[in-house]
């Protein structure tokens, strides 16, 4: 599967493509890491869906998308300019990784820049659910007034159940006993428990014990709709589910018969298995207008200081990625990242992970009599990366070489 090469070098102007309203720091930080090269910045406010992606994506280096627009396989197929796909949030579900693998194509995201965010605002919603403010407010702005007790709580001394014991669910469990909740969480990877939080030896068990329960899992084959009817039954009687994570991890109609025969007592849900793809897009869900049910609009990274953060750090790693190569944080590519070498030019190529590779490679540039400064090669998945420092006036046609050799899917050359 050889792709052509990429239309431009480092050097030439960068073209990037901003879907879903990333912050402009984004931009700002594009133009910091200039250093005489220049980048054309396209930016739109909502998603695109597929063919729109694909028949905007010709000439475009970088893409930089939030948790709607979907890179599929055949997008990727389509995309033949595209150097990288940064992600300006956490989830990298949207993108398929394997085929970006597999073409070349590394794909970034922000591991923790909106992880405060997500964790405070499911402190807000625990209180929230506690006291029924949702309809308390809703009331009060329809005129009625509804002073009531009758099963509004404190959440001092309940339980917090978390679920996916992460960077979000780290800081959940640690802002939830400042407010002096007892905690508990389930992972399926060892973790270390913050202050008082404890593990429990099952989901069946935290379910059980918990008066709140609070997602902070991927969306993966194992989460998807891992809280339906069988596990809303496990949790208490008048407890509440909350789901900051990805919409499939729940499964909505058991969730709405959970609501509407009193067993659970309310519910804060943020993602959905179908959202839209921007704001001016009508949206509905069997959960709207129940009682004690928040319904936000995946808003759970949405502050400025999560966004100013992603926009800078997602920004920060592409420049990077489209200068030298370095793929630090890709969560699909072999991660290497090596200082410049004043005076020479480098050669970025992806293969096909197979025997024989460095050998022919080095057989190049033997036969053009030419000196290698630095020469790295990792593999991950279905592709080999190599990074090779050398001469300037081969580089050109030693990547022209190279992008002759069968194993090739992409070669690039930047100084
Ligand atoms: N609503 C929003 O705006 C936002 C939503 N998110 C979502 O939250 C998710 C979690 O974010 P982080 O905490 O930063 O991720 P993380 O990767 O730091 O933590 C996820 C945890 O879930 C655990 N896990 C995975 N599969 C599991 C399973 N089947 N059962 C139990 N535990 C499991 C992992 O071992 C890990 O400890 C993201 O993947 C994203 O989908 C993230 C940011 C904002
Ligand atoms: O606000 C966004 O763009 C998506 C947030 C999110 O779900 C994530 O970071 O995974």
């Amino acid at each position: 599967m050889t792709m052509p090469a990429p239309a431009a070098q480092t050097r030439d102007t960068i073209q990037i493509l901003l879907l879903e309203n990333i912050h402009p720091s984004a931009t700002e930080t594009f133009n910091a890491f200039g250093e005489g090269r220049t980048y054309a910045i396209t930016r739109k406010s909502g998603a695109l869906k597929e063919d729109e992606l694909i028949a905007a994506l010709p000439g475009v280096q970088l893409l930089g998308i939030r948790s709607k627009t979907r890179v599929t396989a055949r997008v990727l197929e389509n995309a033949h300019d595209l150097l990288s796909v940064g992600c300006f949030c956490i989830g990298t579900n949207q993108v398929d990784l394997v085929a970006a693998n597999a073409r070349g194509v590394p794909v970034f995201n922000a591991p923790f820049s909106n992880t405060r965010s997500v964790a405070e605002l499911m402190i807000s919603e625990i209180i929230a659910l506690a006291r029924q403010l949702g309809d308390r407010s809703r009331e009060v702005h329809d005129g009625v007034w509804k002073k009531v007790a009758a099963q509004c709580y404190e959440v001092r001394g309940k339980v917090l159940g978390i679920v996916g014991y992460g960077h979000i669910g780290r800081q959940l469990g640690v802002l939830a006993e400042a407010v002096g909740m007892r905690v508990f969480y389930h992972d399926i990877a060892a973790r270390l428990p913050m202050g008082n939080n404890r593990s429990v030896p099952s989901l069946a068990t935290l379910l059980a014990e918990s008066d709140f329960v609070s997602l902070h899992v991927p969306e993966t084959p194992e989460t998807r709709k891992m809280i339906g009817a069988a596990e809303l039954a496990k949790m208490r009687k008048g407890a509440y589910l909350l789901n900051a994570s990805r919409g499939t991890v729940v499964d909505i109609p058991a969730l709405v018969a959970a609501l509407k025969d009193g067993h659970l007592a309310g519910a804060a849900i943020d993602v959905y298995p179908e959202e839209p793809e921007s704001n001016t897009d009508k949206f509905k869900t069997e959960l709207q207008n129940l009682p004690n049910v928040l319904l936000t609009p995946h808003i759970g990274g949405s502050t400025e200081e999560a966004q100013e953060a992603i926009g800078r750090e997602v920004a920060a790693v592409l420049s990077k990625f489209a200068a030298m190569g370095a793929t630090t944080g890709s969560v699909n590519f072999p991660q290497v990242e090596l200082p410049p070498v004043k005076g020479t030019h480098r050669i970025l190529n992806v293969h096909r992970n197979e025997p024989g590779v460095l050998r022919d490679v080095n057989r190049v540039v033997a036969d053009l009599n030419a000196n290698i400064d630095t020469q790295f090669l990792a593999t991950e998945g279905a592709i080999g990366y190599l990074i090779m420092d050398l001469e300037q006036d081969v580089s050109a046609e030693v990547s022209r070489r190279i992008q002759a050799l069968p194993s090739n899917i992409r070669t690039r050359v930047v100084y």
